[in-house]
């Protein structure tokens, strides 16, 4: 990603190297998963999820973010580059919106309730400054029934505690029918794969 996004290189150069990827790609060969399986090195929700465009150590989209336990909430580790940009020189807002979307999540399953996003508002004090460390936090902050209440933001580590983007989000649990209709692919299902432990 970073050195598509960073090349100056000159066209045919870019045409040679498009051929060379297109081989090398061709080279995956043998059974793809389907759109809603769970990938067997998993562990969802609340865990590994390899492909993840946030997480996911096997995803070219991600930084990725590496989430550890942190008091009360979660803690997200990573550094945006210029493949994320939006503003030159700055994170995308989507791309902040991502970080935290899928942070707060993780709070949740951290929580022993994990959920979908209903609502997030993110809010933006200054711009995420790219190639510089980030620590994202989250956690959360009510529950009521299934609807969990959770506080999510972004700093450098440099400087902690200067929240540089926050937000405040609104997750739902699916009941079991509705999980079930969602993630036909999860344990418990009839013919379903036996997902990996959560935390
Ligand atoms: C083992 C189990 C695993 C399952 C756990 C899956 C985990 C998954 C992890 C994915 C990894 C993370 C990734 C990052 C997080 C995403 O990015 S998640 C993706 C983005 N979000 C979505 O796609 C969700 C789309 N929404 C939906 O499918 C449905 O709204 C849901 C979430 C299934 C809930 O539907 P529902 O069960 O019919 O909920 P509903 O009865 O309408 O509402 C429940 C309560 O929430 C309230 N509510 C609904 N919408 C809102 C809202 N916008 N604002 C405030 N309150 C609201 C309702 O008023 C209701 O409250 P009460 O009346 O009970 O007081």
């Amino acid at each position: 990603m970073d050195a598509t996004v960073r090349t100056a290189t000159p066209t045919d150069v870019l045409h040679r190297v498009t051929d060379g990827v297109r081989r090398l790609t061709g080279q995956l060969t043998g059974r793809r998963r389907a759109r809603a399986e769970i990938p067997a090195v998993d562990e969802f929700p609340g865990g590994v999820r390899m492909y993840s465009p946030v997480t996911g150590a096997g995803s070219p989209l991600s930084p990725p973010m590496r989430v550890t336990p942190d008091g009360d909430g979660v803690v997200g580790r990573c550094t945006l580059g210029i493949a994320h940009e939006g503003p030159p020189g700055y994170g995308h807002g989507g791309m902040s919106a991502m970080l935290l979307d899928e942070l707060m999540g993780w709070a949740c399953a951290a929580a022993g309730s994990p959920g979908m996003t209903v609502s997030l508002q993110v809010r933006y004090h200054r711009p995420v400054p790219l190639e510089t460390p980030l620590r994202v936090f989250a956690r959360v902050t009510g529950t009521e029934g299934r609807k969990i209440s959770v506080d999510g933001s972004i700093s450098t580590e440099e400087d902690p505690s200067v929240a540089v983007v926050t937000a405040e989000g609104v997750f739902v649990s699916p009941d079991p029918d509705r999980t079930r209709a969602l993630f036909p692919d999860l344990q418990g299902t009839p013919g379903g794969r036996q997902a990996h432990g959560s935390r």
